[in-house]
């Protein structure tokens, strides 16, 4: 399922004001005996966009997995303020036999929002992500893409406060890629969620973020944590800028520095 509403046992109680979510001196040991995290210590405010960068295997996933309280740190504690939380992987994992638009009212009728209030938040966020023309559609007859717009609009219909996205256009073709992050940077300067954004692209961390934390390898820790430093509102124009391509080479290097 893509959105979790599994945070109501994940303690909030001594987070700092203005925090959303805090990892204090959180370490995950799997059962298997394999140390993914170590001391890694974030507060993530609200409404800040925060992307993680780091070597593969470093523990990025878990770190989500840890905020959507779907794993729990055996050091160190996690608080979430909050119990709406969307979730957004790699693979879009829509209902093969439920209509785009019936794969999007799914989580909000399982979440008991009445009927027409549903149908109107359905409505417009099949809008705010362009798929006005396929909400009758069947995932089949959509392209990778369009998927994941359909992934994004049906974590987005509940409002989360939090949005949890781990590699979400990981798998898409790099100019449906581009298209997507400007949608995202629109649908945030809409929302204004909290968001937690794992990638491997050290570019799409920086475009969309204000706040990039690079992790090492294995057992993850914080390396680095470097404020992006560029305007508030964002759109394509900007990976021309710059002060971007400055921000890109300065991450590029602490990731080859790190690993
Ligand atoms: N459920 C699990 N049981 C045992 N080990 C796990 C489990 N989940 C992850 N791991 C291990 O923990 C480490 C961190 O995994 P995780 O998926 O969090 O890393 P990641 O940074 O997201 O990796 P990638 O960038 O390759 O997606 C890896 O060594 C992985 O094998």
């Amino acid at each position: 399922m893509h959105l979790v509403d599994t945070l109501r046992d994940v303690d909030a109680s001594h987070l700092m004001k203005g925090v959303r979510v805090s990892f204090d001196h959180v370490g995950v040991r799997y059962p298997t005996g394999t140390q993914a995290l170590d001391d890694v210590t974030l507060a993530v405010p609200d409404g800040q966009f925060t992307a993680i960068v780091g070597p593969s295997g470093c523990g990025k996933s878990t770190l989500l997995r840890l905020a959507a309280g779907l794993e729990k740190p055996t050091a160190g504690s996690v608080a979430v303020d909050t119990s709406s939380v969307g979730f957004v992987f790699q693979e879009a994992t829509l209902l093969p036999w439920r209509t785009v638009r019936r794969n999007i009212g799914l989580l909000a009728r399982l979440a008991k929002v009445p009927k027409t209030e549903r149908e109107a938040r359905v409505d417009a966020v099949i809008d705010a992500v362009g798929l006005g023309d396929f909400a009758g559609q069947l995932p089949r007859a959509l392209s990778g893409g369009m998927r994941m717009r359909v992934s994004l609009a049906r974590a987005l219909v509940l409002r989360p406060d939090v949005m949890l996205l781990d590699e979400p256009f990981g798998a898409l073709d790099e100019l449906t890629r581009q298209d997507m992050q400007v949608e995202l940077l629109r649908l945030y300067e809409q929302s204004r969620f909290t968001a937690l954004f794992v990638t491997h692209s050290v570019a799409e961390a920086v475009l969309l973020a204000q706040r990039v934390v690079v992790m090492s390898p294995r057992p993850g820790r914080i390396a680095a944590v470097v404020d992006i430093d560029l305007p508030a509102a964002r759109g394509p124009e900007l990976r021309y800028d710059p002060r971007y391509v400055e921000h890109v080479a300065a991450v590029s290097a602490l990731l080859q520095e790190v690993r």
